[in-house]
């Protein structure tokens, strides 16, 4: 994109906007600073962030209650949706807790990100149990599909859970996409059926999201959509289409919120259009075979510490594939990524 030239008057406009911004924020904060001196706020409670809105956060209180709507200390940046908190709420004369402030982050045990309009790296989401690929029979995934959202997620370091859904279209007999499957689950990975045509066809991943904080991933068409929309209760969604409807004026990016599942034990969503579409982003050769699980106790034993597991004498990784104990298709998709990192695949998050 070529740089737009600005007229003296449109930056003056600008840098006005930006200097009120400015001024309010700290005016805030002064007023915040001045409350938590004059004890109007509660004592620290630890909380999760659960919608983010600038600077504004909706945050839960971890004994339960309502989320409260809270706003940041200056010099807190950067918190997103899924974030541990440390914040106080101020109660007004009947002791209604109002609002709070967000006094501290607690450390992530990880963080999702995704590129920004420039390519820079950002946070979207933190502190997630595992994320789950959704696939489906119809659209049927093309053969390496599976394996780039696997290595996406060991990136993470987020647990990657593989749901096969639409199961009620599958053949009688499974078809290859369930010989697929058991290949996975061969490797380790944890893999679920569902099916949003039929009453129980959730059982196995209600199952799956107790107790864990999960987002949803998947390829467009697979399901993801209808497969939330039973998951949660209409009230939650509605709030999550009314967040999303007054973001469309403003040029924010979509937001993340996390959901509370109400048909199993303690189970929560983070969803937002962004996090579905998560992909491969800015990964090198090294990360991506470590990336493939069954690679990993082979790397750093080929012949040449620098093998890059082509045609290399004494390359570990070729040597199992020789041997039947690396499938040959999982190495030939390991090979499609690599050769993909600079091509124009490589432009992050799938679509
Ligand atoms: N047969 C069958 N169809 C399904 C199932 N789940 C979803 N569908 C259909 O698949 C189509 C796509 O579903 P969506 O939920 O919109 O898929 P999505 O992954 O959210 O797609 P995007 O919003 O484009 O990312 C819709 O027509 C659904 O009715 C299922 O279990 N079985
Ligand atoms: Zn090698």
């Amino acid at each position: 994109m070529s740089k737009r030239k600005l007229s003296r008057q449109q930056r003056w406009r600008i840098e006005k906007v930006q200097a009120e911004r400015a001024r309010r924020s700290e005016q805030r904060d002064a007023q915040d600073s001045r409350k938590l001196a004059a004890g109007e706020y509660g004592p620290e409670q630890p909380g999760r962030v659960i919608a983010h809105f600038g600077r504004t956060l909706d945050v839960r209180g971890d004994d339960g209650g309502g989320p409260v709507r809270c706003h940041l200390r200056a010099n807190l940046e950067g918190l997103v949706t899924g974030d541990r908190v440390v914040w106080r709420a101020a109660q007004d004369s009947s002791g209604n807790v109002v609002d709070g402030v967000v006094v501290a982050r607690s450390e992530r045990q990880n963080v999702l990100e995704r590129p920004d309009a420039r390519g820079q790296l950002k946070p979207v989401a933190a502190n997630i149990d595992q994320i789950l690929i959704v696939f489906a029979v119809e659209p049927a995934p093309h053969p390496n599909l599976i394996d780039r959202y696997l290595v996406a997620a060991e990136a993470t370091g987020i647990a990657p859970v593989l749901v096969l859904n639409k199961i009620d279209l599958l053949p009688e007999d499974g078809g290859e996409l369930t010989a697929l499957l058991h290949r996975y689950e061969t490797l380790g990975y944890a893999v679920v059926t569902s099916t949003t045509a039929r009453e129980d066809g959730l059982e196995a991943l209600h199952a799956c999201l107790a107790e864990r904080t999960s987002v949803f991933v998947g390829q467009s068409g697979v399901g993801k959509s209808s497969l939330i929309d039973r998951l949660l209760p209409e009230e939650e969604l509605r709030i999550g289409a009314l967040s999303k409807d007054s973001r469309k004026g403003t040029h924010t990016t979509t937001t993340a919120r996390l959901y509370d599942l109400p048909t199993a034990e303690k189970a929560e969503l983070i969803d937002s259009p962004g996090i579905r579409e998560f992909g491969l982003v800015h990964l090198d050769e090294q990360q991506v075979a470590e990336g493939f699980i069954e690679f990993r106790d082979l790397l750093g034993r080929c012949r040449f510490r620098d093998c890059r597991h082509r045609q290399e004498p004494g390359c570990a990784l070729l040597e199992a594939v020789e041997r039947g104990e690396v499938h040959p298709e999982r190495f030939a998709s390991y090979r499609r990524i690599v050769e993909s990192l600079n091509g124009p695949e490589r432009l992050g998050w799938l679509k």
